[in-house]
């Protein structure tokens, strides 16, 4: 049997518990077990629990026939051996390029909906399989609620996907030409020297920008600039967020 949401064992780490409920969540209403054939998959830390949901569905007789038949895309590395880890079906965007639904975490998400992605230095893969999706779906924790403004709680910059040899006038451009305070590339923090290298073999640039009052224009400027493969302005593609607050509550927003 699936575990009841209201009877699971709370888990100690508060910010845990708050992701485990906002995905589960997320999962329970969200995927039509008669209708939903192809899946997408996000990356983070949040989305372990999507797979885990989707994972304890398949193992209830009740739901396993569907689960067996549904066809997860991942959004990276991470994502695939999450879909592996919890026995479900594995395919990619080559064979399935239109998807039913799609999951994912997020940086931060404005009052419209609008998101900052790629902290987690998965981004492209991200926008590719979310674009595609009929439905896209965020499950988050608290401290993902910006007040109004992208750039508010997330003030690490906005994320960029570069090809490699473009680092340099791109961090450039973004600085003299888009006006971002700060753009410097992402290091890889301990276990290598280095820079940031995405599952797509590119790098990340991280752009300050401060607060974002119109992040579909930034994310379109930004778009335009040589060398810039992906921005983490996700922009006017997600319909609903849930959030898990610290009191053990989920707040579901949508369009
Ligand atoms: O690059 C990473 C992705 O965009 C993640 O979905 C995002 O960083 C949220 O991750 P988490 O659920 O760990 O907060």
């Amino acid at each position: 049997m699936v575990p009841e949401i209201s009877q699971l064992p709370r888990l100690s780490d508060q910010l845990e518990e708050a992701k485990r409920k906002a995905a589960y969540r997320a999962i329970d209403e969200n995927i039509d077990f008669e209708n939903h054939k192809i899946i997408g998959i996000g990356s983070g830390s949040t989305v372990v629990y999507v797979a885990e949901r989707l994972g304890q569905y398949l193992k209830d007789e009740k739901y396993a026939s569907k689960v067996s038949q549904f066809i997860c895309i991942p959004t990276g590395f991470q994502s695939k051996k999450l879909i592996l880890d919890n026995g479900l079906q594995l395919s990619n965007m080559e064979l399935y390029s239109q998807l039913d639904i799609a999951f994912d975490g997020a940086d931060e998400v404005d009052y419209n909906l609008q998101l900052i992605k790629g902290g987690g230095g998965c981004l492209f893969q991200e926008k590719l399989v979310s674009s595609n999706a009929k439905k896209f779906i965020i499950v988050a924790d608290y401290r993902k609620k910006s007040p109004k403004y992208l750039g508010t709680n997330w003030v690490q910059g906005v994320p960029i996907e570069v090809v490699p040899s473009a680092y340099v006038s791109v961090c450039k451009d973004l600085e003299n030409k888009l006006g971002a305070k700060k753009a410097v590339l992402r290091e890889c923090k301990g276990g290598k020297a280095g820079p940031v290298v995405t599952d797509n073999n590119n790098f990340i640039i991280d752009a300050d920008f401060g607060t974002i009052e119109d992040p579909k224009q930034l994310h379109k400027d930004i778009k335009l600039l040589v060398g810039v493969i992906e921005t983490g302005l996700f922009i006017d593609n997600a319909a609903k967020v849930y959030f898990g607050n610290e009191d053990g509550s989920v707040e579901l927003v949508s369009k």
